[in-house]
């Protein structure tokens, strides 16, 4: 970081966010203590591996911010106007991220001293520091929110993953058990899904997952689950569902797919395709692993037995 040329400029300070509204009397003061420096695209302002004992205010460029490794993705960007490094000013802790230069920045740098003396004379901006922190605050719970969600989503086809089935299977499991109600489990494998990709290639395939997923998810309760198991493997929890109407929901299942013979994709019209199912219903005192085994077991039968059926 390399000291820079600024010219101090009240009207330039008054606009950054924390200082918005505050005495410029008060700002007259600091004035002073501000140091320029410059950045260069990707050097490092900020990192959890050093001590930080200044507040940094972006005047020109752009940061990133980037938890727990560089290598990661950004979970922020800093504009001009937006300041770097106030949590661990507060604290008085390491840095809680990384704060990179995403291009050539001048930030304004701030000593802890300078701004706790200002801290006692401006209650606006404390007020604005409370907001900008709530904010930070807001939108990390929105991030973990989000990447919780992601963490249950299978990407290409959106249905839930395989982390979701073990969470779901236990809360479902122990309440079909407690309530003395059935629970069943279909597991269903896209047929001769390698020829399909050879012949109409990998994207086509994915696609076609993709009308897999979309078909059999418009046709189950909200209460009941899909669960992209695997490459083209999918689940289906049922809860409150004995063996007997699981046979015929997956039956109505596999012949909606059966009927699809094409269907309009971005790489142009594909052919439709087949699955085979397997049915296990939860025994007492089943785990996940025993229910899957029967269920795999069931569809490997109703792979033996030409495909495009249900066994179980
Ligand atoms: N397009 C695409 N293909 C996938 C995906 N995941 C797995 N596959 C393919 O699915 C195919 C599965 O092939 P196999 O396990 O041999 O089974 P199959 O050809 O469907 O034959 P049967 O199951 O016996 O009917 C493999 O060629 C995988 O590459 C995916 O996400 N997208």
């Amino acid at each position: 970081m390399k000291p820079a040329h600024w010219q101090a400029d009240l009207q330039q300070v008054q606009q950054l966010r924390l200082f918005q509204n505050v005495a410029t009397s008060s700002l007259d003061q600091l004035l002073r203590e501000f140091r320029a420096c410059e950045l260069e695209a990707g050097e490092v302002l900020l990192s959890p591996f050093n001590r930080n004992q200044h507040l940094y205010l972006l005047i020109e460029g752009q940061l990133r911010v980037y938890l727990g490794s560089l290598d990661n993705q950004a979970v922020s960007t800093l504009e001009v106007g937006d300041c770097a490094g106030e949590i661990s000013f507060i604290d008085n802790e390491h840095p809680s991220a990384y704060v990179v230069a995403e291009r050539p920045s001048i930030v304004l740098r701030l000593h802890r001293e300078s701004l706790v003396a200002l801290f006692q004379q401006s209650p606006q901006m404390m007020q604005n520091l409370l907001e900008l922190l709530c904010e930070r605050v807001r939108k990390g719970n929105r991030q973990i929110l989000d990447s919780e969600q992601n963490a249950n989503v299978d990407t290409l086809t959106g249905c839930f993953n395989r982390r979701w089935l073990e969470h779901v299977f236990e809360r479902e499991s122990t309440r079909c058990a407690f309530n003395d109600e059935p629970l069943s489990l279909l597991m269903l494998d896209v047929d001769h899904f390698k020829a399909y990709n050879d012949q109409h290639g990998h994207l086509a395939g994915d696609y076609a997952l993709c009308l897999v997923a979309h078909t059999l998810s418009s046709q189950l309760r909200p209460k009941d689950s899909l669960i992209r198991f695997g490459g083209e493997e999918f689940v289906i929890l049922l809860p409150e569902i004995a063996d007997e109407a699981a046979r015929g929901i997956g039956e109505r299942l596999r012949v909606s797919l059966e009927q699809i013979a094409s269907f309009y994709s971005p790489v142009g019209v594909l052919p439709g395709v087949t699955i085979s199912i397997g049915l296990a219903q939860m025994q007492q005192k089943d785990s996940l692993q025993g229910l899957i085994a029967r269920a795999d077991a069931a569809l490997y039968q109703a792979k033996q037995q030409g495909r495009n059926c249900l066994c179980g």
